[in-house]
């Protein structure tokens, strides 16, 4: 088994890209074959992130770890050498004045309304109409998204770019690619906005038409941050029928009208059972609370989505997507042709 100092000894070998310095490591945990180490580089949320993240796995493997967890935070402008101090990268392409890409955050006021499923189902409906259309998973506390859709892979790096995983027409870009191991995140506050902000500018995201934000629930930093962020973003709020879940999320929509980001519609999930034999519905969480929530935030409700689970017999399947012949399928066909009407109009 790997001892403490043996980690910190095969460290030493790997180079922080930017500094040209060995990495600067910050904590070693080992438990039985599991390796788990925190580390600081001069800048995070990039392609050479990964790289780093690669080698540092090879390395401790290679080494006799039988799995390595990884977390990442940047050195502190203290910590930098001079000439690396305050680099101000500019605006990415995707969000200057001219970006013909429209930005929809997907917001909810609490965790387990079906913010992610409703995010990349939406992507999905909207890129079988012919879309161009990109994912940011940004729910850094439980980024769910390539698990949902069924993504294995890990995103390509070619000439410093971050080229995202494609899947349903889909390009995908997620927090969980930036760890190894599921190991838990915990992020400090201003790191999540470099971390979005590099999310716009090193990835090679081609032209989009749409580019959804996966937020993680309620109103706090990296919901705030987009918000200042993407000056036009417009937002979608999820919310359950019970009426304390919409009273939450009505919370998420207070927060992009006061920051001028236009609420697009409330999407209620969860509304009801409709069982196969009799057809008969059961509002098993209430009923209301979407509607409730629209009126309040004086928008639409975009659809309401039954509980239901994609058809797993199916090819090509993954966890979270429903097929485009499905019941839900065809609700979230119904909820994009609504989005795409309300963006052109
Ligand atoms: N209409 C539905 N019918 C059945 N199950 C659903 C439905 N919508 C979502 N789910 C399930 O509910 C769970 C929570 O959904 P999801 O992860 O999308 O919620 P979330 O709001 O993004 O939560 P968090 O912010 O905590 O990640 C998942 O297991 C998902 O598969």
């Amino acid at each position: 088994m790997l001892s403490r100092e043996e980690v910190l000894e095969l460290l030493k070998e790997i180079k922080d890209p930017f500094i040209h310095k060995s990495v600067t490591v910050r904590d070693v945990k080992i438990k039985e074959g599991y390796v788990s180490v925190k580390v600081a580089l001069a800048q995070t949320g990039n392609a050479e992130q990964m790289q780093v993240q690669q080698e540092i796995v090879n390395t401790l493997k290679g080494a006799g770890a039988e799995s390595v967890g990884l977390r990442f935070e940047e050195l502190t402008q203290d910590e930098l050498p001079g000439d690396a101090r305050q680099s101000n990268p500019g605006m990415p392409p995707l969000l200057s004045p001219d970006s013909k890409t429209t930005f929809i955050a997907v917001a909810s006021g609490k965790g387990g309304v079906g913010k992610s499923t409703v995010t990349v189902n939406l992507a999905t409906s909207l890129a079988r109409l012919g879309k161009k259309v990109g994912v940011i998973d940004a729910d850094i506390y439980g980024f769910s998204v390539p698990d949902m859709m069924g993504i294995e892979e890990r995103p390509k790096i070619i000439d410093d770019k971050i080229h995202p995983v494609e899947r349903f027409g889909v390009k995908v870009i997620s927090m969980a690619f930036f760890v190894e191991d599921n190991a838990p995140v915990i992020w400090r506050g201003p790191m999540l906005g470099k971390m979005l902000n590099n999310f716009f500018s090193e990835v090679e995201w081609g032209e989009l038409d749409y580019l959804l934000l996966d937020l993680p629930p309620g109103t706090g930093d990296v919901a705030l941050d987009v918000h200042t962020m993407l000056p036009s973003c417009k937002e979608i709020i999820v919310t359950t029928p019970h009426a304390t879940a919409a009273f939450v999320a009505a919370r998420a929509g207070a927060m992009a009208i006061k920051t001028n980001h236009e609420v697009l519609g409330v999407v209620e999930n969860m509304s009801y059972f409709e069982s196969k034999v009799t057809g008969e519905k059961e509002y098993v969480f209430g009923q209301g609370g979407g509607e409730k929530l629209a009126e309040e935030l004086s928008t639409d409700l975009l659809g309401k989505l039954p509980l239901g689970q994609p058809d797993m017999d199916k090819d090509d399947f993954a966890p979270s997507i429903y097929e485009q012949d499905h019941l839900i399928g065809k609700r979230y066909m119904e909820i994009a042709e609504k989005v795409i009407e309300k963006i052109n109009n």
